[in-house]
């Protein structure tokens, strides 16, 4: 598999607390890979030392095989953008460009002129006097123009109304096919997720708590209800993420790669929102150490 990130245990602490830890993943070229987790579960960190404006305090990252932000050729071959959508505020649109042009060497004149055109900005506007959707509209064009090979997005869509959203992801798509770029993205939103990731990463409480293909994962991930059952015991090959007991009966979610064949089991499949929100509830490591079948993926 190609990839274009590779962590090994990586973290970064601030003071004492860690804001990532322990983070050894792989995300695959060519794919658009949705990172989800709640507030403070390390994302933006996660995004910001791919982006080599953060340091490691442990462990290791690279980022197209190189060290993040190593050298200015390997600044060219990704875009970040970030939470904010930074932009000058005293600069124009077309002054913006302008400097795009001169920073970045495969700069796409052309298509960040007719981007900003479709999508009506005056170029002579001040970026200060943009809408926050039409500023993370502006500097998500100055990451796609720069041509990179990888685009790092740090909830992109946050500031956007919905039909805005909609063109936002579909202007993406459309990116991510015509340029062959790989897309690493950050969102709240599972239904985005859903619409536009074919690679998954959950981070909950600083750690990687899931990582794959989408499809996969829903393959692989089942609600199942039966008779309760909090103290027997399920087969070995079971993950349990999620368990509630009421009354007689029980209700899991499992992660298995085989079938359940088990008749008192009735199988439904899990959306993404469910299996993402399995994981995100889970306790910490110490409360889970004793459950067995639990695993933390890496
Ligand atoms: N500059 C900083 N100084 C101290 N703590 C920080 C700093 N930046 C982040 N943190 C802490 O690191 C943890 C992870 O923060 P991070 O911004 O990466 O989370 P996130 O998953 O992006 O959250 P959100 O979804 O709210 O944007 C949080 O506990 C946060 O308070």
């Amino acid at each position: 598999m190609t990839t274009v990130i590779e962590a090994s245990g990586l973290g970064k602490r601030y003071g004492r607390r860690w804001a990532l830890a322990d983070c050894t993943l792989a995300v695959p070229a060519g794919r658009v890979t949705g990172l989800v987790g709640p507030n403070g579960a390390g994302k933006t960190t996660l995004l910001q030392l791919a982006a080599g404006l953060l340091e490691p305090d442990s462990g290791s990252i690279s980022v197209l095989g190189e060290r993040p932000a190593g050298t200015p050729e390997q600044l060219g071959r990704f875009g970040f953008l970030a939470q904010d959508a930074p932009v000058y505020a005293g600069l124009s649109v077309a002054g913006h460009l302008r400097m795009g042009a001169w920073l970045n060497q495969g700069w796409d004149t052309e298509f960040a002129k007719r981007r900003i055109s479709d999508l009506g900005l005056n170029l002579r506007q001040r970026a200060g006097s943009l809408s926050g959707g039409q500023r993370a509209q502006l500097a998500l064009t100055l990451a796609v123009a720069k041509r990179p090979e990888l685009l790092l997005l740090d909830e992109p869509v946050a500031s956007l109304d919905p039909l805005a959203r909609r063109e936002f992801l579909r202007d993406l798509m459309e990116t991510v096919a015509e340029q062959q770029v790989s897309v690493v993205l950050s969102s709240h939103l599972i239904a985005d997720i859903e619409r536009v990731c074919d690679y998954l990463v959950v981070l909950t409480a600083s750690r990687v708590r899931l990582a794959g293909e989408t499809e996969e994962l829903l393959a692989t991930h089942h609600r199942l209800s039966g008779p309760r059952c909090d103290h027997c015991t399920l087969p070995v090959s079971w993950d349990v993420i999620e368990e509630s007991h009421a009354g007689k009966q029980s209700t899991l979610l499992v992660r298995t790669s085989g079938p359940v064949l088990d008749p008192a089991w009735t199988v439904r499949p899990v959306s993404l929102e469910d299996m993402v929100l399995a994981y995100m509830s889970q306790p910490g490591d110490a409360a889970r150490a004793d459950r067995p079948g639990l695993e933390i993926a890496s």
